[in-house]
């Protein structure tokens, strides 16, 4: 069981202040959304939950059944999905797969691939034809929550996960989402999508400017 704990959070760039100060929980088989217009910090919080970013006022805790966890610890519970995250473009998705989990130990059976792509609905030939660098947007993200859903992670932190989506790849995401809350994942979801907002238990707005 997974608390993350914002504590009178505030978060400043250069002196500008972008949000707080901010007290929220989050838990495990919850899925919260983070909403609010263009820059209003969305993206921001996610790093703060992650460690990747140290807020400027208050403290952002993770916790399990044992306590606090130390960034270490934290990055084993964590797999994110983020425009940030670049695919390799001269890797195979196979071979991107390979990397990016294997940065975490884990090694993927060829059923286990053919499977995950099957779940992420993106065609076993069209993901085998050409190098990710030549992928459509839609198909790298698709690619992208193939990763997350191999990753085994209890904390999912997804930054507008449907973007770049068809339809169908917006339902496959929320079918995952619900799925994975189900199975005690905590979710914390960026979005400005109203499909994506009516998944959440909770929603944290933050007001911008
Ligand atoms: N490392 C940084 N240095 C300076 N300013 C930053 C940094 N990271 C974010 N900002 C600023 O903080 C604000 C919030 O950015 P953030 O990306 O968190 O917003 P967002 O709500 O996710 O936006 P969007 O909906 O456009 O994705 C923006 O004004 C951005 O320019």
């Amino acid at each position: 069981m997974i608390t993350i704990e914002f504590s009178e959070v505030s978060q400043s760039f250069h002196g500008r202040q972008i949000f707080g100060p901010l007290s929220a929980k989050l838990h495990s088989g919850r899925i919260t959304a983070v909403t609010g217009c263009n820059g209003s910090g969305k993206s921001t919080f996610l790093k703060l939950v992650g460690h990747l970013l140290l807020p400027t006022k208050g403290q952002v805790t993770v916790s399990d059944a044992d306590g606090i966890l130390k960034q270490a610890e934290l990055r084993e519970h964590l797999a994110m999905v983020t425009p940030e995250l670049r695919l390799y473009d001269r890797l195979t998705a196979r071979e991107n797969m390979d990397f990016f989990l294997g940065l975490r130990g884990i090694s993927l059976a060829d059923a286990a691939y053919r499977q995950l792509l099957e779940r992420v609905e993106l065609s076993f030939k069209a993901a085998n034809a050409a190098y990710t660098g030549e992928f459509s947007t839609g198909m790298r993200q698709r690619l992208k929550m193939a990763v997350l859903l191999a990753a085994q992670a209890d904390i999912w932190l997804l930054d507008e996960p449907g973007a770049n989506l068809d339809e169908a790849g917006r339902a496959m995401v929320a079918r995952e989402v619900r799925a994975a809350a189900r199975q005690n994942v905590l979710v914390a979801l960026a979005t400005n999508d109203p499909g994506e907002e009516a998944l959440a238990d909770e929603i944290i707005a933050l007001a911008g400017d």
